[in-house]
């Protein structure tokens, strides 16, 4: 069995393809495990899809699983298409719908799936909005230094939603998430990064495009094309690794 490690923009992901569409539930947690395992925020499985160039299977660390990454779609259709298992533009299936990538180099670019305003909330001393974008983010406006895990986890607890912090200065974003899944902060995420960019675009702080920095410091892009988000950035292949002698089934 090879699998692949990426990073994109400090998320990390354990990616493999196979033709078996089963519960990897439990493989996502030994593989995705940092000390007994690979490491990873979470794992991406890509499977064949009759109309679309994949679907994928995407579990978080503790093996949850999640409709949507950001950060994961991006180093998908890397791996997709070193693999010979898409083109450079292509679309592929998340549980949150149809992702359309494209692959440049290094750098990937996702037009991510229609977002929805889940309501604005005042709780816990504090003001946020929740998008879902993808996957439900909550977003508190305010220094990014303010970053609270335990708040953070109250509130990921309390409205089953991972949370962000999003500060603008100097017309640049900067985003700290505390990630569900992970249970943690994490070094960036793909759909807090842009459902916090929707909130700062709410408070006139931004215009249609601009350059955000996650916890990892790389830069990203987000930008709203005719009420469609994208996001743009660059993608590490770590590694690739032959799982001596083992099946997938032997890690669970
Ligand atoms: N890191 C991802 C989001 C992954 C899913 C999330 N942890 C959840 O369970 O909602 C991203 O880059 O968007």
């Amino acid at each position: 069995m090879v699998v692949s490690k990426y990073s994109a923009s400090g998320n990390d992901f354990v990616i493999f393809h196979t033709f078996r569409k089963i519960d990897r539930s439990g493989v996502a947690k030994v593989l995705c495990n940092r000390f007994s395992g690979i490491g990873a925020d979470g794992l991406i499985v890509l499977l064949p899809h009759e109309k679309y160039d994949f679907e994928w299977q995407f579990y978080n660390a503790d093996g949850s699983e999640a409709s949507m990454c950001g950060n994961g779609s991006r180093a998908a259709a890397h791996y997709a298409f070193v693999n010979n298992l898409a083109d450079k533009k292509m679309k592929f299936l998340t549980g949150a719908g149809v992702i359309e990538a494209e692959v440049e180099d290094n750098t990937v670019e996702s037009q991510l799936t229609p977002y929805k305003f889940l309501g604005k909330y005042e709780d816990f001393g504090k003001k946020f909005k929740i998008y879902d974008t993808g996957v439900p983010h909550i977003v508190i406006l305010e220094n990014i230094n303010n970053f609270d895990k335990n708040l953070a986890r109250n509130l990921r607890e309390k409205y089953n939603a991972n949370v962000n912090w999003a500060e603008v200065r100097d017309n640049k974003l900067y985003v700290r998430t505390y990630e569900r899944g992970v249970e943690d902060e994490t070094l960036a995420c793909g759909t807090g990064m842009c459902a916090s960019f929707l909130v700062a675009k709410d408070n006139n702080l931004i215009g249609e495009s601009v350059k955000v920095y996650p916890k990892s410091g790389e830069e990203l892009t987000v930008s709203l094309k005719n009420g469609t988000l994208y996001f743009k950035g660059k993608v590490k292949h770590c590694f690739s690794a032959v799982m001596d002698g083992k099946n997938e089934r032997d890690f669970v």
